[in-house]
């Protein structure tokens, strides 16, 4: 099951602050979503909305066209991964994962179990008692054993070292593909991880930056390098992002539209046009001089 997701106009103000700001955009069901931001920007309060945390204090956000808020039968297909304290948790891992097969609708036991010998998770230790990144790796269990047709995951994933992670990577695209539905990947590792993306939001300041396919935009972006003039010249009704000089040679981060006869133009003059990361584009998108 795919559900879509949409928010119309979403505001949320905590008192006079505004966290985000008329945010417009439209999920659709059963893709795997990159959501980056800088710190504050917004994130995790998006994701709240969605999890129904809290309501938006203006807008509305739609998820299979109702409202998720105190939404019972919608709150049931949408699971919130986030960095969870663990401190007074007495429970075995073993019974967190029978009761969340007791309390959630979609839960795959025998799945949970694979990912428990995958991640090396000890089933008859209390949680409180795991490494920070055991608990990670129990978190991201719930979160993908869960299956729910909409699974977030919000920076779930800052205790485990870099295997876990590979190892988490891979459960997401093989699971995704097995079963397909929405999830939804805040993070700040964006070099890492920007192959499962199969769109891109980025908020910056609460509003939205841009949304677009993870293809798409890294072909908006390029790197123009050679002869510092004609660099300049080129790149003169470009969006720069960025530029870096040696010596005569110059690299322009340019963004936008880069036609095939633009593309022409610059082999033409010896220029050498290459790709960005989207962690380039993230930095420099995102940067106070943009
Ligand atoms: N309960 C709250 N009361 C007041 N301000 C809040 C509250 N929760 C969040 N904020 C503010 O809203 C803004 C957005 O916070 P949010 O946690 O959504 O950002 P984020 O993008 O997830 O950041 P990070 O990457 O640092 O985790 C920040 O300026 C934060 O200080």
């Amino acid at each position: 099951m795919t559900l879509n997701v949409e928010f119309n106009n979403v505001s949320v103000d905590y008192k006079k602050f505004s966290a985000l700001h008329d945010i417009t955009c439209r999920l659709e069901g059963g893709k795997i979503y990159g959501l980056i931001g800088r710190n504050g920007a917004g994130k995790s309060t998006l994701l709240s909305l969605l999890a129904s945390y809290r309501e938006p204090t203006g807008g509305n956000l739609r998820v299979a066209g109702e409202d998720p808020f105190e939404n019972t039968s919608i709150m049931a297909q949408v699971s919130f991964i986030y960095e969870f304290d663990y401190s007074d948790e007495s429970e075995k891992v073993k019974g967190m994962l029978e009761a969340a097969s007791r309390y959630r609708p979609h839960f795959d036991i025998d799945y949970a179990m694979e990912l428990v010998e995958r991640f090396n998770l000890p089933l008859d230790k209390p949680i409180k008692n795991l490494s920070n990144g055991m608990q990670s790796s129990l978190n991201v269990t719930l979160g993908l054993a869960d299956r729910s047709p909409i699974t977030i995951f919000d920076e779930a994933y800052l205790g485990m070292d870099a295997p876990t992670r590979e190892i988490f990577y891979k459960e997401v695209l093989e699971d995704h593909a097995r079963h397909p539905r929405t999830m939804i990947l805040s993070t700040h590792l964006v070099s890492e991880m920007d192959y499962l993306f199969e769109e891109v939001i980025m908020i910056h300041k609460g509003k939205l930056l841009l949304h677009k396919p993870y293809d798409e935009l890294i072909e908006r972006g390029a790197s123009i390098t050679g002869a510092s003039l004609q660099v300049d010249e080129f790149v003169r009704n470009l969006t720069q992002l960025n530029n870096q000089q040696l010596g005569d040679t110059k690299s322009v981060m340019v963004y936008g539209d880069l036609s095939e006869e633009k593309r022409d133009e610059a082999k033409k003059k010896g220029l050498d046009v290459g790709p960005v990361s989207l962690q380039d584009l993230f930095i420099h998108l995102t940067s106070e001089e943009v």
